[in-house]
């Protein structure tokens, strides 16, 4: 089997950088391999435990964007309420009657996956080449060392907003020609099936480290689950196909003052179904310094930081790292 390969650089423990050479597993997936290679599955030594409790969906927090515009100002007042308390409660939330023509939704997959069905080639040809902490491009997730588990996924970021910046746009695909229509940052992840999902992770935890995120999803079969704040379940989302999915990010708990944090998230893979989703990444201008909103009932828990310099130091410790560690650099 011929085997298609990520370029990936990696910085030594001497400081240097390396570039070395990883498997796409969209390639392993479409070459029905029955036992993927050991650098993508946990061992016994290094035990990967993906099991989750269902969360029925009524207990899971949404809101109704239609609620929140109401003309009737206790409506919208009673939304915002559980807006809050899910943001609280979980770091993340449902949203419906977002208005979003499902036509449009359906457009957005034929396109993604237009993109993910082309060949490998002309995948790397139709995405120009990049060079950035945070990963853009079409490649696969971080990889800070040799030694980490890969996650079984492959991905396509670009920074698409604000429309005047020339970061990144480079990668924007050439194919299929509709690609250009988004004005948004967005990053795709194609997870192929898995042969082996017990041992391998789609998407390892972590937390965004952006302020908000705001996901869609192309099959409801399931996938992302969430560490639960209070009890440290993992949680799987009780994500509806058509539902659009808010999560708040590291900016976001470091403005709020930690009133609300960003969850620790992670996606498993499945035996037999694909899977995609899309992450719309919403940040302020990375020069742009922010701060904690400040109350007398709530003690000041972080710092002032520029966007920048978090999002650098974010990738600095990424994935090597927990949540603590990374939103540690801001707090007091
Ligand atoms: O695939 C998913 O549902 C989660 C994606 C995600 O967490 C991310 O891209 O940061
Ligand atoms: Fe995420």
């Amino acid at each position: 089997m011929e085997v298609c390969n990520h370029e990936v650089t990696i910085t030594g423990q001497d400081g240097t950088p390396r570039t070395i050479r990883v498997p796409v597993v969209q390639e392993l997936a479409r070459h029905g391999t029955q036992d993927p290679p050991k650098m993508f599955t946990y061992s016994s030594s290094n035990v990967l435990n993906i099991g989750a409790i269902s969360c029925p969906p009524e207990d899971f927090p949404w809101v109704s964007m239609a609620r929140m515009q109401s003309k009737d100002p206790k409506e919208r007042e009673r939304e915002l309420e559980r807006l809050a308390e899910g943001a609280k409660e979980w770091g993340m939330l449902l949203v419906s009657d977002h208005g979003i023509p499902f036509a449009l939704l359906e457009d957005v997959k034929e396109v993604v996956n237009g993109f993910f069905r082309l060949p490998f080639d002309e995948k790397k040809e139709c995405v120009g080449t990049y060079a950035s902490i945070d990963n853009m491009g079409y490649g696969r997730n971080f990889v800070a060392s040799q030694d980490q588990v890969l996650d079984w996924v492959d991905r396509m970021s670009m920074v698409v907003a604000p429309r005047e910046s020339t970061d990144g746009l480079n990668v924007w695909p050439l194919k299929p020609s509709n690609f250009r229509t988004s004005e948004i940052k967005m990053r795709t992840n194609y997870y192929p099936p898995c042969p082996n999902p017990n041992s391998t992770i789609g998407l390892s935890p972590h937390s965004d480290s952006s302020a908000l995120t705001l996901l869609f999803q192309f099959h409801s079969s399931g996938g992302l689950q969430v560490l639960h704040k209070n009890n440290e379940d993992w949680v799987s989302v009780p994500w509806p196909v058509d539902g659009l999915l808010v999560v708040v990010g590291d900016l976001l708990e470091i403005m709020s003052n930690g009133r609300v944090k960003s969850p620790v998230h992670r996606a498993i893979t499945q035996a037999n179904a694909e899977r995609c989703s899309i992450a719309l990444f919403y940040n302020p201008p990375s020069s742009m310094e922010i701060e904690p909103v400040k109350s007398d009932d709530w003690e000041d828990a972080y710092k002032r930081v520029t966007v920048g310099d978090y999002i650098q130091h974010y990738y600095k410790v990424h994935p090597r790292t927990t949540k603590q560690a990374a939103i540690k650099f801001t707090m007091l």
